[in-house]
């Protein structure tokens, strides 16, 4: 059985920066004709002049003949400033703003400490027309871990929508029932990305024998009612709701430690891992819109021209990728996938 979709775009990704280029970039443009580089380096992306530059050597490690093209993005911070807004709109390659709270995931130690902060810098991106994605967890230390993405909903996200309402919002992956009822509810403007590996899997993974590194990111995955309901979104067909990887690559050192690392790398076969979640609710019809069409009509963006063809024919995934000098083990190391992509 083959599956023939128009090419996709990743909404939410980590290439990282330097040597890793030359691991996570590949991987992508195999699959993906464009994808929205996630500005969470160290030091972050804060400037145009910076997200210009990071483009430059994003483009210097596509392979040869590869059309790739990497969408960039801001990190706000508590001193960003509008003017910067004008540059990156200007630039007509910043086509976003990324808000991390300070401390909420990995390299978000300069991000924000109080949406007050950046008033100014959201009234210039509604101005502006860029739009603002978001790393929705409260960083209360009194909230549990698991209620953290709901709670931003109702601390952060609501006041923040009512606050801009010519802003553009994406909730990046998401991973509660609570967040795709807010997107549910929520109007044209706010949309949503999810990812293969909360599609496949809830929170017993992380545990099954013993402590699974490999398989923690955050948010965290959360209990199977959640995971349904996300299942259930992404197959819906609802135009709001759009692929994002967040493959989010760490050594194999980081992730296996006493303090590991956050984050699950799945960018070497990301349709492959979606073709499953899409095939086990029997929507593999609905899974080229969600991949190819939705997020790119959300962004105000053209359609991708060209396909990506999917053969059901298994595939066993790698034990590791070299990774700079080090190894990255992905999501499903050693395993086999039920679906490969043909000839690429
Ligand atoms: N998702 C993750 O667990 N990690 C991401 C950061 C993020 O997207 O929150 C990373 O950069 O490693
Ligand atoms: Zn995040
Ligand atoms: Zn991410």
């Amino acid at each position: 059985m083959r599956l023939t979709l128009t090419r996709p775009d990743d909404w939410h990704l980590h290439l990282r920066d330097d040597a890793a280029l030359a691991t996570t970039v590949p991987h992508t443009a195999r699959q993906f004709a464009r994808a929205i580089a996630m500005p969470n380096l160290r030091p972050p992306v804060t400037t145009t002049a910076q997200a210009l530059a990071y483009r430059d050597r994003i483009l210097a490690a596509r392979p040869p003949g590869s059309d790739f093209t990497p969408l960039m993005t801001l990190y706000l911070t508590d001193r960003s400033d509008p003017a910067e807004m004008r540059a990156a709109r200007a630039s007509g390659q910043v086509v976003a703003c990324k808000l991390y709270p300070a401390g909420a995931t990995t390299n978000s130690d300069s991000g924000v400490t109080d949406i007050r902060h950046i008033r100014p810098a959201l009234a210039a991106m509604e101005r502006e027309g860029l739009l603002l994605l978001v790393h929705g967890e409260v960083t209360d230390p009194d909230i549990d871990l698991f209620d953290r993405e709901a709670v931003f909903i109702e601390r952060v996200l609501a006041p923040l929508l009512a606050d801009f309402p010519g802003l553009r919002v994406v909730f990046e992956h998401i991973t509660t029932r609570d967040a795709v009822d807010f997107v549910l509810a929520g109007d044209e403007r706010l949309g949503a990305t999810i990812t293969a590996h909360h599609l496949l899997y809830n929170r017993n993974a992380l545990f099954q024998g013993g402590i699974r590194p490999h398989y923690y990111c955050l948010p965290v995955l959360k209990r199977e009612t959640h995971r349904a309901a996300l299942l259930a979104a992404a197959t819906s067909g609802h135009p709001r709701f759009f692929l994002g990887t967040d493959s989010a690559p760490h050594t194999r050192s980081t992730k296996e430690a006493a303090c590991g690392c956050a984050g699950c790398y799945t960018a070497a076969t990301a349709l492959e891992l979606y073709a499953e979640a899409f095939e086990s609710a029997g929507a593999l019809a609905r899974l080229e819109a969600f991949a190819s069409f939705h997020g790119a009509d959300f962004y105000g963006l053209p359609r991708n021209s060209g396909t990506l063809t999917l053969e059901r024919v298994e595939q066993a995934v790698p034990a590791s990728f070299a990774y700079a000098d080090e190894a990255l083990v992905p999501l499903r190391a050693g395993e086999t996938l039920r679906w490969r992509q043909a000839s690429a």
